[in-house]
């Protein structure tokens, strides 16, 4: 089933007024009783208008209407019949749009708004609205009103000071065309209406006609808003009755326009032109509506055609020079009424109320409410910018600057109207005034700002220090590389580099204040100076008791070999100047051969040398008779045999070193010196340590220590009473110690 309505037409002819000649030819038929009444309406769809041709006066033209008016006709009548069912419909959510029409001085705005004796159809809709409130209890009902007009295709608030109101935006969202920035006042009952209506009136443009001593120059458009918020279903609907009167046509030869009135007459003309543009373009189904060519006609764009109920009262004037535009006035009504709407509900779900932003806002306003709904009907008038009440309200959503500017100051309201808008229920339950929310706004956008600004000097001030301690960090990285052994290695300069060359601005910008950065340098510089020593300590400490360790696992015969490599190494370091590692190493090689009076010697020597900084000379080797191995081992088999023969000895090894010490053993160099390069970090060369002729590059062998050699021959243990223990086996090797020979490349 189709919800299409059609506009519904009502005329209406109004009496003759003084000096007007009305030769009775328009007439209002009531085919019930078959004759002309000057007092009563027929039932819809049996009266029309009888019009003779103007060009044919014996022919005659009928337009049958919903409801015809006769000129005696009353205001009450017409709003009891016609206006009176449609408060109903605004109470049940739905936008109804009410406009007059006709040629000027025609009677629409003495239908629309009336006088105080008769009054129109605005009042007497407006007081009804407020008497059906009580109809619906359980509605929390709030009223509010807009008004506008369009002057020369402009448009107008009228509820703001004539002199500052500004022409308003004519916009369009979602399909709702609505009035950009238009005003609109909470109205509590009819008397305060009356104030606001009343002023706001005088803000419409009038001017003085040969047609009409107060002639409308504009289209003025009013608009009544009735929320009503269901607090148990927790929706609210919003119905809205668009009142319109429309300026009348005109025919300048008889309106004896001058160049003003001309123009606004050149712009009603234009605008009721693209009304009839826009009915014949809905009857004749065309594609395209043109809307857009007047502000008018955007403006009733829904009740044309649209979402929201209309109803036509077309206004006819008896006068026989009307006649023509009499007729132009009920073809356009007979092509509106086949116009149809489809009105829908405007039901709204409401939304949890949002704690407001700030609290030095104490504004409540109502919840905002998304659109659920059934559907949405728009407003020819103002249906997307909601009333002030409602407008996005920046507070809550934390955005001040969003707030609409109020255009210009709101028109002055009587005192008393004032008065109950501020004390009571006025402005939806806030009680204020337009002037009390934009200061309380001001307030908010300013605590607001000043909020910001606090916190964002804040984050400076942590961003600034942030950057003096990196500062420091960098300058001191920067000193102690300069101080070091050179710039580090190559990498931690690079590092350095890029550290520095991703924030350069930061360090130009900012400089330490003078005097700061030295006391931290030097602090920091102590610091280090004595953490690195503790280190060097501890290390030393760790390290002794592992060398402890070692030695005591060690085999005696290990231990002498690994002291003599410490002492080759040694050597070599004392030949190449390197006292100080000399020094140490023999050191290691006391650890594993503590009895060695040479080696006690050498180490004491080097220390005068490193002590008084003097070169170390070392004494001559003495020359020795040296075997070669083969002889050597031919000497060690005889002796083994000798042995066996003598005493069955059961270790040869043993035996070997207590009666053979290895004063002449040749130790593979390699293998001590690969296990002794990972402790010290020094290499031992070919050249450093006096390989013989014929040495193998990778491999050398370390002729006999003659210190050492002569402290292991038994005749001297004897001579320096020293006692020899031996422990283990001979097969032990050192630790580390390669179990192979010759295969390390490290030396050269
Ligand atoms: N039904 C009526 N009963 C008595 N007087 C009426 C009636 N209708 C109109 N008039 C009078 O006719 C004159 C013109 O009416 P009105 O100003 O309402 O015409 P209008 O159509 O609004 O003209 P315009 O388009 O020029 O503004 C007014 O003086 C008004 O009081």
């Amino acid at each position: 089933m189709s919800n299409a309505h059609k506009v519904r037409i009502i005329a209406r002819l109004r009496p003759r007024i003084e000096g007007e000649v009305d030769d009775g030819a328009i007439q209002v038929c009531h085919p019930a009783d078959n004759s002309s009444s000057s007092t009563s309406f027929s039932t819809p769809g049996t009266s029309y208008i009888s019009v003779p041709n103007p060009r044919d006066p014996t022919e005659l033209f009928k337009y049958p209407f919903s409801s015809c008016y006769d000129q005696a006709s009353t205001q009450e009548e017409v709003f009891e019949r016609d206006v009176l069912p449609l408060m109903d419909i605004v109470y049940s959510g739905v936008t109804v749009t009410i406009f007059a029409y006709g040629v000027t001085s025609s009677g629409k705005t003495h239908t629309m708004q009336g006088t105080k004796a008769q009054p129109g159809v605005i009042p007497r809709a407006v007081t009804t609205l407020f008497e059906r409130r009580n109809a619906y209890p359980q509605y929390q009902t709030s009223l509010s009103v807009s008004y506008m007009e369009i002057y020369k295709d402009e448009v107008y608030d009228l509820l703001v000071n004539r002199e500052n109101a500004p022409k308003l935006p004519v916009r369009e969202c979602d399909g709702q065309v609505f009035v950009a920035n238009l005003s609109s006042i909470p109205i509590v009952n009819e008397e305060v209406f009356d104030g606001i209506y009343t002023e706001a009136t005088k803000n419409r443009s009038v001017g003085a006609t040969n047609l009409n001593r107060a002639s409308s120059r504009s289209h003025a458009v009013l608009t009544i808003e009735v929320k009503m918020l269901d607090p148990v279903r927790n929706t609210t609907l919003t119905g809205k009755l668009n009142l319109v009167d429309l300026a009348g046509s005109e025919n300048n030869k008889m309106t004896g326009n001058d160049h003003t009135r001309m123009q606004e007459s050149s712009a009603i003309n234009k605008s009721l032109s693209v009304l009839g543009k826009v009915v014949h373009a809905l009857n004749s189904g065309q594609s395209r509506i043109p809307y857009r060519e007047s502000k008018l006609t955007r403006i009733l764009q829904d009740a044309l055609g649209g979402s929201s109920l209309g109803l036509l009262i077309c206004n006819l004037a008896p006068g026989v020079r009307f006649r023509s535009d009499t007729v132009n006035t009920l073809k356009f009504a007979t092509q509106t009424k086949k116009i149809e709407n489809k009105p829908v509900v405007n039901e709204q779900e409401n939304r949890p109320v949002v704690k407001p932003h700030f609290a030095a806002l104490n504004i409540h306003r109502p919840p905002q409410q998304p659109v659920t709904v059934k559907a949405i009907a728009t407003q020819p008038t103002a249906p997307a910018p909601p009333p002030l009440e409602e407008r996005p309200i920046p507070i809550r959503r934390g955005r001040p600057s969003l707030v609409p500017p109020m255009t210009a100051p709101l028109m002055q309201i009587p005192e008393g109207i004032a008065t109950s808008q501020s004390t009571g229920s006025g402005f939806s339950g806030l009680g204020l005034t337009e002037e009390e929310i934009n200061e309380r706004i001001s307030k908010a956008v300013e605590v607001e700002v000043a909020r910001r600004l606090e916190e964002r000097e804040r984050e400076r001030e942590v961003a600034r220090m942030k950057e003096g301690e990196e500062r420091a960090a960098a300058e001191r990285a920067s000193v102690e590389a300069s101080s070091g052994s050179g710039s580090g290695t190559p990498s931690r300069r690079r590092s350095r580099t890029r550290s520095k060359s991703r924030s350069p601005r930061k360090e130009e910008a900012k400089p330490l204040p003078p005097g700061v950065l030295t006391p931290l340098l030097k602090r920091h510089k102590d610091m280090d100076n004595e953490l690195q020593a503790r280190l060097q300590e501890l290390e030393k400490n760790e390290r002794g008791d592992k060398e402890a360790k070692l030695v005591a696992a060690l085999s005696p015969v290990s231990k002498k070999k690994t002291g003599r490599a410490y002492v080759a190494l040694a050597r070599a370091h004392s030949e190449k100047g390197d006292l100080q590692v000399a020094l140490d190493l023999y050191r290691k090689a006391e650890t594993y051969v503590p009895d060695n009076i040479k080696l006690k010697e050498r180490i004491i020597e080097i220390e005068w040398a490193v002590k008084n900084e003097r070169p170390f000379v070392p004494s001559p080797k003495r020359t020795k008779n040296k075997k070669t191995k083969a002889e050597r081992k031919l000497e060690k088999k005889s002796g083994r045999d000798r042995d066996r023969e003598r005493d069955g000895a059961e270790e040869e090894g043993e035996e070997e070193e207590k009666e053979n010490p290895p004063s002449d053993d040749q130790m593979d160099v390699d293998e001590v010196a690969t296990s002794l390069f990972g402790q010290f970090g020094v290499e031992i060369t070919n050249a450093g340590v006096g390989a013989g002729a014929g040495s193998s590059p990778n491999k050398r062998r370390l002729e006999d220590d003659d210190d050492l050699e002569e402290q292991g021959t038994p005749a001297k243990r004897a001579k320096m009473n020293t006692k020899v223990v031996v422990y283990g086996s001979d097969d032990e090797e050192p630790l580390a110690a390669p179990t192979k020979k010759g295969k390390r490349k490290l030396l050269v």
